[in-house]
């Protein structure tokens, strides 16, 4: 149903001016006028496909297109994150031979090897020109490569990369305050991939937009391939950084530019998300915009308006007439699931009282590994929920490797029959932790033989599409495959990969003779357990992904999946692994037949900035949880977030008073 615009809303819609930014708090209607805006300018002649519409984030973009189907915004206006809209530009630019078509990357850890190569040149630089430094120029760790990823996504989204030829990196790396040989490796990687002559070989997700931007500053008659557009909306504004706003600066040459944002819900620091850009900068690159304000928010009432405006010390006013319930429920922390348990009785309860369907509920966790005692105790009490923006816990890699352990050494296969998507996850998720490479393994053409004759860069993955279409087509190969190849010592493993592929198959060979012997019953929980321990799970993860906080969520996931296994003390491992099989199947199940409507959603903050729910939880408000970081800021902005989703009833799940200590800092005391 379309709403019935106030009139601030109406001066936005009516206007006409060539540019226009409008800064309003959450739920004060951005994205609604977003949608009105288009349909205007659609009604008054401009085509659907000369509209569109960019957001930053893959929820913003659900959230926009359900907004332009309630507004009756007509179909075939282009809806995209900034990214999608750059890599189709670098594709376009591609065919129109203003570059080669770079090979897309889609994770970090494909970018491990070229931050080691890059090292190790600028180490062998150093060295050649007899040049000492301190510098340590090995990147084995992923907290190292995590690091140095940040800095480059940094320098890229504030286009410092695109400064490289030019700029003497002694003079770039004081500017920044960074080292000269961080500033050395970064340029080395750029050259690596050609940025410099173009030719961008490989493009991970955030090279997309700099090189771009790089390639109309080397070729400006390239702009002229970018569509032409009459207007363009950009929602949640503030998140832009330096080389989308150059990005979208180029798109407002020809068409209406609209943007709108809410400073307090910058939550993308790290992608180079900057105030100055949507304040000064704005004005700066746009002289004589039009500001424009709407002053209250629609979505919810004014408790939660006193408590969003003390927690952000800003004024938030509701539309009178609204009116939201905000109750604080206590927990016990620590105690096993008891904050799970009172979300899941929260919900319960709503429902027997009939104050709300199913699909009316939102869980908002802070990261995804606090879903998983959740998950459980919903699927316990028998509620639909589907895991928006993140994978249920059941199929994790952290947690589809401990499964494919088990497998592994109770040799029963049953449950992995005719599920081909989860055995080709839990395959892939085995060779993660292995550390398992096949694009320099001469000898497994043998090993698995099929044709060979393939450039060397699509090696890795044909290997191992031809590896998963053997363990689906028959799971029991599964164990020979693990220890036969993915635990295989390479030529191209160092020391260390090679002594940890060792002690992974000698751990799984004596799960095997665990499981196998029938004196002693071996149940699940102590198989995990023995695995989790020999393996040094912690710090195999913590090699396993290249983000930190990745690392930490995944251990967090198994020592929350171990504690599962442990609520069954007596349960063989064939057993658990049917339960687990049983619960995969009864999610899915509900999510095909009851097609994403009856059922509530479990997300993060992350995924939920910009959607809204009559009913928000926000389970583990305490210190540890929620925050998480230090940076109080972002940790605060992030729970407005979190908490301006809610329109009739927000839930926070906090200590009890006997645990007060513990509660987060982030909530102002009523
Ligand atoms: N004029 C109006 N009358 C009634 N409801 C409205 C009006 N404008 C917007 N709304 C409603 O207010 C709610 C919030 O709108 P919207 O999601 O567009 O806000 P937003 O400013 O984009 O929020 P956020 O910044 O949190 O993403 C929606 O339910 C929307 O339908």
């Amino acid at each position: 149903m379309p709403v019935s615009p106030t009139p601030e809303q109406i001066a936005i819609i009516e206007s006409t001016k060539p540019v226009t930014m409008i800064e309003a708090v959450a739920g004060a209607g951005k994205t609604t006028v977003l949608a009105c805006v288009l349909k205007r300018a659609c009604d008054k002649g401009v085509a659907p496909a000369q509209a569109i519409a960019l957001c930053f984030s893959q929820g913003a973009k659900e959230r926009l297109t359900q907004k332009f189907v309630e507004e009756g915004a007509p179909r075939g206006i282009v809806v995209q994150t900034v990214e999608e809209f750059a890599r189709q530009q670098v594709i376009s630019m591609a065919g129109a031979s203003y570059l080669d078509m770079p090979v897309f990357y889609d994770s970090n850890e494909q970018i491990r090897p070229h931050i080691v190569a890059a090292a190790e040149a600028v180490w062998q630089r150093y060295a050649d020109a007899g040049v000492l430094t301190d510098f340590d120029f090995s990147f084995d760790s992923n907290e190292r490569i995590e690091d140095f990823i940040r800095l480059l996504v940094r320098l890229k989204a504030n286009l410092v990369t695109l400064e490289f030829e030019a700029r003497d990196t002694d003079e770039i790396a004081e500017s920044l305050d960074e080292s000269a040989e961080l500033i050395a490796i970064c340029k080395e990687v750029e050259r690596q991939r050609g940025t410099d002559s173009g030719e961008c070989v490989w493009q991970s997700p955030f090279d997309h937009v700099t090189d771009l931007i790089g390639l109309f500053r080397r070729q400006p008659e390239a702009v002229n391939v970018l569509p032409r557009f009459r207007i363009c909306v950009v929602d949640e504004w503030h998140d832009v950084n330096a080389a989308e706003f150059a990005l979208v600066q180029l798109l407002a040459r020809h068409a209406r530019l609209v943007v709108v944002g809410d400073r307090d819900q910058i939550i993308n620091a790290e992608r180079g998300a900057d105030p100055a850009l949507s304040s000064n900068g704005f004005d700066f690159a746009f002289p004589g915009a039009t500001r424009q304000a709407i002053t209250r928010t629609f979505r919810f009432g004014s408790s939660l308006s006193a408590l969003a405006g003390a927690m952000m010390r800003r004024e938030c006013v509701s539309q009178p007439g609204l009116s939201t319930r905000v109750t604080y429920m206590p927990y016990q922390p620590g105690a096993d699931n008891d904050c799970a348990a009172m979300v899941v009785a929260t919900i319960t309860a709503a429902r027997a009282r009939k104050d709300a369907k199913l699909s009316d509920f939102a869980v908002v966790v802070r990261d995804a590994d606090q879903s998983i005692d959740i998950e459980n105790q919903l699927i316990d009490a028998e509620i639909p929920y589907r895991c928006s923006g993140f994978d249920s816990y059941l199929v994790r890699p952290e947690i589809l490797m401990l499964r494919g352990l088990l497998h592994i050494a109770t040799g029963s296969y049953d449950t992995l029959s005719g599920e081909k998507l989860s055995t080709e996850k839990l395959v892939r998720s085995l060779g993660l932790y292995a550390s398992a490479r096949f694009d320099s393994d001469a000898d497994f053409a043998s090993l698995l033989s099929f044709d060979e004759r393939l450039a060397p860069e699509l090696k890795n993955e044909r290997r191992w599409k031809e590896a998963l279409r053997m363990i689906t087509a028959e799971p029991a190969t599964l164990e020979s495959f693990f220890s036969g190849i993915l635990c295989r010592v390479s030529s191209v493993d160092s020391d260390s990969t090679g002594r940890w592929k060792i002690r992974f198959a000698e751990v799984v060979a004596t799960l095997r003779e665990m499981a196998a012997n029938v004196a002693v019953k071996n149940t699940a929980v102590q198989l995990l357990t023995y695995a989790v321990r020999q393996l040094d799970l912690a710090s195999a993860t913590s090699r396993v992904f290249v983000s930190r906080g990745r690392a930490d969520s995944a251990t967090r996931s198994i020592d929350a999946f171990i504690r599962f296994a442990g609520n069954r003390p007596d349960q063989s491992a064939t057993d658990f692994l049917r339960e687990l099989a049983a619960r995969q199947a009864s999610i899915g199940k509900k999510l095909n037949y009851l097609k994403g409507r009856a059922q509530l959603d479990l997300t993060t903050v992350q995924y939920a900035k910009g959607k809204e729910w009559p009913q928000v939880l926000i389970p583990y408000l305490e210190r540890g949880q929620f925050p998480r970081t230090a940076n109080l800021g972002e940790e605060r902005r992030l729970l407005y977030v979190a908490m301006t989703r809610a329109m009739t009833s927000l839930t926070l799940f906090e200590p009890a008073e006997a645990f007060a200590s513990r509660r987060s800092a982030l909530l102002p005391r009523p």
